[in-house]
């Protein structure tokens, strides 16, 4: 078991976001969650990576109770993610991107000019692995958005995290690159690293995931394969709103 929640709720003045949340993420699988909007996958994936506090409930990392943790603390235990918006420096390069990930509180020293060289190293090995090492140089927010997201996930690599959590990987991203997105997280997933996506495009999650986890009003209704979940009613009935 990679990562587990008991009973996550988390209300914002009168709305319940996340209602009493159980959910098993299976480790080694690619994940998905899905949820017609404001069914509460984003704020699910809030609570899990420390950006607020739930109500009630627990998080589970392997084993440990991760619940009160902070989100770098979260991040540095092997749990990585990325946005829904994503969330670059726009005004530093490609690398400087890549070497902030490793670590915020090195701002200072990188743009002082001092860098690690096996940091470096490994920035450009992900950015090669994301097809975008020719980039280094260029402005982040002279990315294309596409580019901008393999930039994100790149940096998430920096800090060797065993799950990652994606939020709409595909969203906003051209034909050409969710293909590319795709066939990565595939491979990452072959190479043993464990995906929860979050995404809106079915034809993506369908096609991605081993594994998808339902949510209808803040908590799963159902999980299995892809096709199990495609022909559930309840499934139907949550996305239709009958
Ligand atoms: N910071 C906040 N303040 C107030 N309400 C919020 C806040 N964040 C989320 N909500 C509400 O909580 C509910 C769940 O939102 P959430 O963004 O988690 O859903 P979602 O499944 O990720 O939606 P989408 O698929 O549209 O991204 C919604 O009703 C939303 O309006």
């Amino acid at each position: 078991m990679s990562l587990r929640t008991e009973g996550l709720a988390k209300a914002f003045g009168g709305v319940t976001a996340v209602d009493g949340a159980t959910v098993e993420i299976r480790e080694g699988a690619i994940n998905g969650l899905i949820g017609p909007n404001g069914s509460g996958k984003t704020t699910f994936f809030n609570l899990v990576t420390g950006l607020i506090r739930p109500d009630a409930g627990r998080v589970l990392y392997k084993g440990k109770e991760i619940t009160a943790w902070s989100p770098h603390r979260i991040a540095h235990a092997g749990l990585g993610r990325t946005f829904q918006l994503c969330r670059i420096f726009p005004r530093m390069t490609v690398l400087e991107n890549m070497l902030v990930a490793v670590r915020r509180t090195r701002l200072r020293e990188l743009l002082a000019g001092s860098r690690n060289a096996a940091e470096v190293e490994r920035a450009r090995h992900w950015l090669h692995r994301m097809g975008i090492e020719h980039l280094e140089h260029a402005e982040a927010r002279h990315l294309s958005y596409g580019q901008q997201k393999l930039l994100e996930l790149a940096a998430i690599f920096m800090g060797d995290p065993d799950l990652v959590l994606l939020d709409e990987p595909a969203g906003g991203v051209n034909p050409a690159l969710i293909d590319r997105i795709v066939t990565l997280v595939r491979d990452l997933n072959a190479e043993g690293r464990t995906f929860l996506v979050v995404e809106h495009n079915m034809d993506v999650v369908m096609g991605m995931c081993d594994h998808v986890v339902v949510f209808d009003r803040g908590a799963p209704i159902c999980e299995g394969t892809p096709e199990t979940v495609q022909s559930d009613p309840r499934v139907l009935e949550a996305y239709l709103g009958v």
